[in-house]
């Protein structure tokens, strides 16, 4: 793995990740423990903790230090709003504690941190320093400090997120899993009666998991504790996803919290493939990780009309599934867009990760098969006046009639009702092709 290209970005990334989580931890003992002020409402209301900031200082100051300040681009989750706030100031002497902590424990992990501790102004530069906002073109990391926060203040699943974004496509994934024990059957605290993990009990290892595009390959290595040493490949374990293809045996996950993700639609798509067991709902992308990882063989996500995911949300977690044998795409089965700024544009309805093609073709046939009668389509409907098909029966206009490829009809350029349902039924049904180019 260390081969090749991006080695050095990827064994510094997989390093940095490890710093990381070991903060996040710390910080995530104590919150627990002491209930103290290290959690603060953003402005739209999301939460945000000392752990969030404190990581992604020290993740930038790191890569910036590796790679040099000049022409790196990162992409991250936050600002120093809230942190320059003036009744922010015990908060902003908790990060700079907190990253100055990590930083001297750079040696440990085969890193150089800086000469003397960082100044606050300093820290708050390296978080407003993460300001890139992506795009189509040159490489860009990208990272979610924190990823399911609300995970994390609640002493469960969380993670720390980095890949790196070349020319729009995902090229590198780091994920750390602090809470996910690289034993097997790593999230088993879940049960049919609680599906809700409770809180991790401490002594268990977590995990960093990383690949790289093209690789076909995803590992696995423990967080180390206390004062070990992190020696490459710190006991590196390939990872892939299950081989189970059979509905009534697959396991599903999805966000804990329904304001992520329509619990209601997610049970109507899995009664309809056949899916028997309750539910994973699980915190963060550790998601991905449990796929990447067979531990479960499908991931949905149909977030609310109108919220826009965010690429550090994803990126990381999607090159994972992919490399190790699992496949991804939005709800409408295409690809998803990493080159289009801080949001992936253009997602049709949601993300569907799962194990192998054929889990993933039967969930997006019952997506399609259910979307028009949920309450989903009807409110995404004000947001995307658009007609869907199947990219199956797409796939027959292609070969039956090379001229013809529309993959949308605007719902505008259809005068009735009915007009839409018989294009609705022939979604379902695509046999009678004339009908269609007809119309
Ligand atoms: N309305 C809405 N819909 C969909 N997604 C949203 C929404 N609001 C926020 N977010 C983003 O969701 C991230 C957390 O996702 P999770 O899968 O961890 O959700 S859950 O906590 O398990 O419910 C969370 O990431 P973090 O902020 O890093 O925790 C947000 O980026
Ligand atoms: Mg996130």
């Amino acid at each position: 793995m260390e081969d090749g290209k991006y080695s050095k970005e990827l064994n510094v990334a997989v390093r940095v990740v490890h710093m990381a989580c070991s903060l996040c931890e710390k910080v995530q003992k104590q919150l627990l423990s002491t209930n103290s002020d290290q959690v603060k409402s953003k402005d739209d209301d999301s939460l945000v903790t000392v752990a969030d900031w404190s990581v992604q200082a020290t993740v930038s100051w790191m890569l910036k230090k590796a790679f040099g300040s000049q022409n790196i681009s990162i992409v991250a989750e936050e600002d120093i709003q809230t942190l320059c706030k003036s009744e922010s100031q015990s908060l902003l002497a908790m990060v700079v504690s907190a990253v100055n902590i990590s930083l001297a424990e750079a040696p440990r992990f085969g890193l150089h941190g800086p000469e003397k501790p960082l100044s606050a102004s300093e820290i708050l530069e390296a978080i407003s320093q993460c300001n890139s906002r992506g795009g189509p073109l040159g490489q860009h990391w990208v990272l979610d400090p924190v990823d399911g926060t609300l995970g994390f203040v609640r002493g469960d699943q969380y993670a720390v997120a980095l890949a790196m974004i070349e020319n729009g496509e995902v090229v590198m994934g780091v994920l750390g899993c602090p809470n996910y024990s690289v034993k097997d059957d790593g999230l088993n605290k879940y049960t049919q009666e609680n599906p809700v993990m409770s809180k991790i009990s401490s002594g268990e290892v977590g995990c960093v998991m990383y690949t790289r595009k093209g690789s076909g390959k995803a590992w696995m290595q423990p967080l180390i504790h206390r004062d070990e040493t992190f020696e490459w490949p710190n006991s590196a374990k390939l990872v892939q996803v299950s081989s189970v293809d059979d509905p009534t045996l697959a396991t599903f996950c999805e966000p804990v919290e329904k304001t992520n993700s329509n619990h209601s639609f997610a049970a109507g798509v899995a009664s309809t493939v056949g899916l028997r067991n309750k539910p994973l709902r699980v915190y963060s992308m550790v998601k991905y990780a449990a796929i990447a990882r067979g531990e479960a063989e499908i991931y949905m996500r149909f977030a609310r009309a109108g919220y826009k995911e965010k690429i550090w949300d994803h990126a990381a977690g999607v090159l994972l599934v992919q490399e190790a044998g699992g496949v991804v795409t939005d709800a409408g089965g295409r690809p998803l867009d990493f080159s289009r700024g801080i949001y992936l544009e253009g997602l049709d309805r949601g993300i569907i990760a799962c194990s192998g093609i054929k889990l993933h073709d039967k969930i997006i046939g019952a997506v399609y098969a259910s979307w028009e009668s949920s309450n989903l389509a009807s409110s995404q409907k004000a947001n995307n006046s658009h007609l869907r098909i199947h990219p199956s029966f797409t796939h027959t206009l292609k070969k039956k009639e090379k001229k013809v490829c529309a993959f949308q009809i605007p719902v505008t350029k259809l005068s009735t009702r009915s007009f839409r349902f018989s294009i609705i039924s022939m979604i379902e049904k695509p046999t009678n092709l004339k009908t269609v180019i007809t119309l």
